[in-house]
């Protein structure tokens, strides 16, 4: 008798639990199918992929900023409340299965580095993401504004004209300058491909993210995408493993202290090149990031990392860096094209810090570009280039009005936060002014979380801030841009891109 009760009372129990457990926790969003669930909202390309993106999001803020989301057995969580994303991306450092999908490319680079990983190297890559590091970096950024404005001549007073080509060969060319050394200027097959490469390496990343029976690896390793993945990714290996190679040989030289000349007795004729093109383009002794790496040395006094990481590192560097400012880039100029009065008033700024000049930003110069500042919060704020990232939920977590359970994948809405009512009624309005005034922003300091936030946030930040208000502010100085947003469309692949109706126009300054 004494076990059936204890029997009744542990099942009662268990019962209680579960009651207790569903009452704090969130809803369901609408259209949630039997099996299913929301798998539906997956299904299509990139462009669909963004709208159901907007809508998961919208839902989930009508929902009360917290709902629940299946991808057939997977149960997700979803958020749009910026202090709720904050306490996620604070708590909760792992990214989850879906970043998986991108190790075989990215190996364990910062993105998609486990934990235990992730601590260590972060630390030590934050020490060179320090902001003399990248003062140096600015002298690159000049150059590499002025070859743009070369190469958008052809463009002068000719109408619309897809900028998206120009500059995302130019931010990948920086980008490459600032993480290996390596001038890719030179390099314009290469660069081209790379391009393209990386492109299908995203899609095809997306690809095993939108159809639910590639999350099991037997049958993905059959498709033929990963047949092609495979063969796309070996070439984007192979750039950054021979520029890794060749850099820890120069490093790993007796002689590697001892001088330019000297050094160029123990590096390769192609390594040799490449420094060439490098220091001309520079004209200083810069290091790149890869560099720094190769120096760091961990508490043996050996190098902090191996080979791989650096790869890894470097790899990672590029592909988060590359594609994120140069779309922002391109939303921008766009943006700024279709609202004169914003135009004028970055023109008027700029007058004031450089006067009629096209001379070089310097340092200085940077933190007296508030305006411009605000336009480029503005257009990230509003087209957000991660909008939807992902943790792992690997404790109990006690939010607002709800509790998210341990297990559970969570998918931080950065679209919805951007466009969260927190914002004001005048949320999806282009407004850079709200920036320039704390009255016109939301209370919470977590609200623009474009970068994300927390210690697991974007390395890059200060960088891509620094890279775009150089070339905006020399672009802005030689053309007057038109265009016009509402005529864009956009998708998402892996991150937010632009998919047509994206032209300007651009006309010399008199
Ligand atoms: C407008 C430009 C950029 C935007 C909007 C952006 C946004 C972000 C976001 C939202 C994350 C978090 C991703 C996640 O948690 O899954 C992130 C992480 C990261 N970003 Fe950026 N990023 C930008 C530029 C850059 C640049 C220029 C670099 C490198 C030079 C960079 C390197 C990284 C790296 C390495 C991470 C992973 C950090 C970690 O996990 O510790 N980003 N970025």
């Amino acid at each position: 008798m004494i076990y059936i009760v204890c029997i009744f009372v542990i099942f009662g129990l268990y019962l209680l639990k579960g009651y207790l457990r569903s009452r704090h926790e969130p809803p369901s969003l609408p259209s949630d199918l039997p099996i299913l669930g929301h798998v539906h909202l997956l299904i299509g390309g990139g462009l669909r992929l963004w709208e159901s993106i907007k809508t998961i999001s919208h839902e989930c803020c009508k929902a009360g900023d917290v709902a629940k989301l299946s991808l057939g057995p997977i149960k997700c969580y979803v958020l749009t409340d910026p202090d709720d994303i904050k306490i996620v991306a604070n708590s909760c450092f792992e990214k989850g299965f879906l970043y998986d999908f991108a190790k075989p490319w990215l190996g364990e680079g910062l993105l998609t580095a486990p934990v235990t990983k992730w601590k260590t190297h972060r630390k030590l890559l934050n020490t060179t993401f320090n902001q003399q590091v990248l003062d140096g970096f600015l002298d690159v950024f000049n150059r590499q504004s002025m070859l743009l404005l070369e190469q958008l001549a052809m463009e002068e007073g000719k109408g619309s004209f897809d900028h998206e080509k120009y500059i995302m060969r130019n931010s990948l060319e920086t980008i490459y300058l600032t993480a290996t050394g390596l001038d890719l200027r030179a390099e314009k097959t290469l660069n081209a491909k790379y391009v393209t490469v990386t492109d299908k390496v995203l899609r095809s990343v997306i690809h095993r993210i939108q159809n639910i029976w590639y999350y099991k690896d037997f049958i993905w390793n059959m498709s033929s995408t990963k047949k092609q993945q495979d063969k796309d990714i070996e070439f984007l290996h192979g750039v950054s493993n021979m520029i890794v190679k060749e850099r820890k040989q120069y490093h790993s030289s007796p002689i590697k202290n001892s001088g330019w000349l000297n050094t160029k007795k123990c590096i390769s004729f192609s390594l040799l090149f490449h420094f060439f093109k490098y220091f001309r383009l520079t004209g200083k002794n810069l290091k790149s990031f890869g560099d720094l790496l190769f120096d760091l040395e961990g508490s043996n006094g050996k190098s902090a990392f191996s080979n791989q990481d650096v790869i890894d590192h470097v790899n990672t560097l590029i592909v988060a860096g590359y594609d994120t400012i140069a779309t922002n880039l391109v939303i921008t100029l766009l943006l700024i094209g279709s609202y004169k009065e914003v135009q004028d008033k970055i023109y008027k700024e700029l007058e004031d810090v450089f006067g009629q000049s096209d001379r070089d930003v310097e340092k200085e110069d940077l933190p007296r570009l508030t305006y411009l500042e605000a336009v480029i919060k503005e257009s990230l704020r509003l087209y957000p280039i991660a909008p939807m990232i992902t943790r792992l939920i690997d404790k109990d977590l006690k939010l607002k009005n709800y509790t998210l359970y341990s297990g559970k994948i969570c998918l931080l809405s950065i679209y919805g936060a951007h466009r969260h009512p927190v914002w004001g009624e005048d949320a999806n309005d282009f407004k850079p002014e709200r920036w320039l005034n704390p009255e016109t922003l939301p209370k919470s300091p977590n609200s623009f979380l474009a970068f994300s936030v927390g210690r697991r946030n974007c390395i890059g930040k200060a960088y891509a801030m620094m890279w775009l208000k150089t070339i905006i502010s020399h672009f802005l100085r030689k053309y007057l841009v038109t265009g016009d947003h509402k005529k864009t469309v956009l998708k998402f692949d892996f991150l937010l891109k632009p998919y047509s109706g994206h032209y300007i126009a651009i006309e010399r300054r008199k």
